[in-house]
């Protein structure tokens, strides 16, 4: 903390503020001026972020939350409301230069009452339309890992199991990083104390949870995410910002379930006693109101396979668009480049003179379209390329300009 350097004094009431060096300001409410750029340390490569509160006369350092965008030589950034403001970086490809910096969503709100500190949260955007994660639950030993193998056997290019962290010892044949990320619980309870995670619980005695990062890493890809995870954690991401079809999985009866545990061979009696115990608890659970979207029985495999993928959408026509599914193309946005906001629409000019014969100069972010938010991924982007006019695009006429950075 301390008095604002004299770079800024007398300007941080302007809007789109130019600084010398890779920083932009922007005013949020009449109170706040956020300022980014830099490096946050030496040990970090990565957008700084500042804020300085007006009223007090003070610089204030945030917790920042979510996985931060890479360090850039230039950025522009503009106010969408009073929530988030958008940074895009130069010099990156379209699919690392949307990036949301959230101040006061529901998520950064509850975060702050918590922590106790100024906070802010990184979410990067994403260009395309990406299917609601899908949350699957039901108790230990009814054929979920088996129902999620076929899924993503049968359309890899589709689907992206999150990889969870858990404090439980590996089974045989699991691969760390594969089935899950095995942790030592001192390692997990400080990531979860960091915000690291989505949703965790204690779950058969031992702790499981969802790292932001597991649910971005398959987002990055443009899969569909597939979350293997307990009632608690089903109830937590209802809860959260994360919007996901929830699935039941149900056994066909008591007896049938206690046969596959002990047919699995992978836990001990003890443990097998446990989980039974369990199970009684989830079942009854299954139908808490608004929490599961859909109940499957799994009696036959295949049938109950049928009836998840019916459910999800995937019949023989879903199978081949699916597999054909690519990822939205490419474009890049140089260093030098502009940002306006118009209504509900983000105008990205790239143009420069060695690009003046270009025809995907002017780019439209439309805002209306995006979802979600910290923690993970802003999905849904709807990015086109525009014909610019003399009066703005279209004939809109621009109202707000943006700073760029070199
Ligand atoms: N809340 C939560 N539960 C999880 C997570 N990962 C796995 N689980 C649940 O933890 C329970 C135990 O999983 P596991 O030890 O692999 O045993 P299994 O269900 O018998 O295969 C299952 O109900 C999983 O759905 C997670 O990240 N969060
Ligand atoms: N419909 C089914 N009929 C018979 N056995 C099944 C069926 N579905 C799964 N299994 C078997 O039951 C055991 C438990 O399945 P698994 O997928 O590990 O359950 P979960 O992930 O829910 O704990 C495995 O040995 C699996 O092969």
């Amino acid at each position: 903390m301390g008095e604002a350097p004299g770079l800024f004094e007398g300007h941080l009431q302007d809007f789109h503020l130019k600084s010398e060096g890779p920083e932009t300001a922007i005013d949020v409410g009449s109170n706040k001026t956020y300022v980014f750029g830099g490096m946050e340390n030496e040990s970090t490569s990565t957008i700084g972020v500042r804020i300085f509160d007006k009223s007090m006369g003070e610089w204030m350092i945030p917790t920042v939350l979510g996985t931060r965008p890479g360090s850039s030589k230039g950025h522009s950034a503009v106010l969408i409301d009073d929530e988030r403001i958008l940074v895009v970086k130069g010099d990156s490809t379209s699919d690392d230069c949307f990036w949301f910096l959230e101040v006061n969503t529901a998520f950064v709100r509850e975060q702050k009452m918590r922590l106790g500190t100024e906070t802010v949260a990184w979410s990067k955007g994403l260009i395309g339309e990406v299917e609601k994660p899908i949350v699957i639950s039901g108790p230990s030993g009814v054929g979920k890992g088996t129902l999620i193998s076929k899924l993503m056997e049968e359309f890899p290019s589709m689907f992206g199991f999150s990889v969870s962290h858990t404090t439980r010892a590996p089974r045989n044949k699991e691969q760390n990083g594969v089935h899950y990320h095995f942790t030592e619980r001192s390692v997990m309870e400080k990531d979860i104390e960091d915000v690291k995670f989505l949703e965790f619980a204690s779950v058969h005695g031992n702790l499981y949870g969802t790292s932001v990062e597991a649910v971005e890493v398959v987002a990055d890809k443009g899969k569909r995410c597939i979350l293997d995870i307990d009632v608690q954690g089903a109830r937590s991401i209802r809860a959260s910002s994360l919007e996901a079809i929830f699935i039941f999985v149900h056994p066909p009866s008591f007896e049938e379930l206690e046969k596959r545990l002990r047919a699995r061979g992978t836990e001990t009696e003890e443990q097998i006693q446990k989980r039974l115990r369990n199970a009684r608890t989830e079942l009854d659970q299954a139908n808490s109101p608004g929490l599961f979207d859909h109940n499957l029985v799994n009696d036959d495999l295949e049938t109950c396979y049928e009836n998840l993928k019916k459910l999800l959408g995937l019949n023989e026509a879903g199978k081949t668009t699916t597999t054909d599914k690519s990822l939205p193309e490419l474009f890049d946005v140089p260093l030098k480049h502009s940002i306006s906001k118009i209504d509900q629409k983000i105008l990205i000019n790239c143009g420069t003179a060695e690009r003046q014969n270009s025809s995907r100069n002017m780019f439209a972010l439309d805002l209306s379209s995006i979802k979600g938010g910290a923690p993970g991924r802003t999905r849904g982007l709807n990015v086109y390329s525009v014909e610019p006019s003399m009066n703005g695009v279209n004939g809109t006429k621009m109202s707000s300009c943006c700073l760029l950075t070199s």
